[in-house]
């Protein structure tokens, strides 16, 4: 299974030759990295139009995805959460770690949100650099599509959270450069805390690879800095 997703990456370009690095030093830090790449499979890319489709009425809305991007909601965190040297120093180093990776070969995703809902639903593809057992995904990459999905699932409810509490239980594995589909939904708001369920199904629907549980914080100006 391996061979077959490595010669497709080839085919498609996405394998990094020798003189390659794997994290990109690229400039195109304003890209939309949620939009389709040739690295994506056919089914991620069928259920890229599923979702858009359902975009058409607005219940659902295409999130985009950067590297890194200064926007009004960044700067916002940057000016609540963060001391002035740390920003000053560290962030323009900074990048999203999901998009770190080369094209095709880590994290390939694509998130929609329902607002009424309280969801959030990834389609996501780990690419062969996510290799855990051989052939299938890391657990600790599931973790981090789990925590990201349910994040932001938080933040565009209630705004600036983090991760308190994660609980998954990892069902069946995943098999390396599948796609699957993590759904996320606030289950209860009590004050400052979101409690977030999240599953990970097969594209059938059939397969249940995962489930977790999470609480979120909503953070407090005063108690980061
Ligand atoms: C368009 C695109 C949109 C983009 C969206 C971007 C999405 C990005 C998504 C990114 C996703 C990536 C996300 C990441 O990678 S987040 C990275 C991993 N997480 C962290 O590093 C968080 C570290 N922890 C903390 O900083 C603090 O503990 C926080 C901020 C969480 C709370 O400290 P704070 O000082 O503020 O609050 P408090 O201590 O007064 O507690 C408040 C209440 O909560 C209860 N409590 C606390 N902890 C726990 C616990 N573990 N289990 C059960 N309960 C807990 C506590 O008892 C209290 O309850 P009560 O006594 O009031 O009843």
């Amino acid at each position: 299974m391996l061979r077959s997703c490595a010669a497709r990456l080839r085919t498609l370009g996405a394998v990094p030759g020798p003189a390659r690095r794997s994290f990109s030093s690229e400039k195109a830090t304003q890209k939309d990295y949620s939009l389709p790449n040739p690295s994506w499979t056919k089914d991620i890319r069928l259920l890229y139009d599923q979702f858009m489709k359902k975009c058409e009425d607005g219940s659902w809305k295409r999130l985009p995805s950067y590297k890194c991007k200064s926007t009004q909601r960044v700067q916002n965190f940057r000016n609540l959460f963060l001391d002035t040297k740390f920003v000053e120093e560290q962030t323009p180093k900074a990048q999203i770690f999901t998009r770190s990776l080369e094209e095709g070969l880590g994290f390939e995703y694509v998130m929609f949100h329902n607002e009424a809902e309280k969801r959030v639903v990834c389609v996501f593809q780990g690419g062969p650099h996510l290799q855990g057992n051989h052939g299938y995904v890391h657990g600790g990459a599931i973790a981090t599509m789990i925590d990201i999905t349910a994040g932001t699932c938080a933040v565009l409810t209630g705004g600036y959270a983090m991760t308190a509490n994660l609980n998954i239980n990892f069902r069946r594995p995943i098999p390396l450069c599948s796609v699957v589909v993590i759904n996320s939904q606030i289950d209860k708001i009590e004050g400052r805390k979101y409690f977030i369920s999240c599953d990970i199904r097969s594209v059938d629907e059939k397969t249940l690879y995962s489930e977790a549980t999470s609480l979120f914080i909503k953070l407090d100006p005063n108690s980061l800095k």
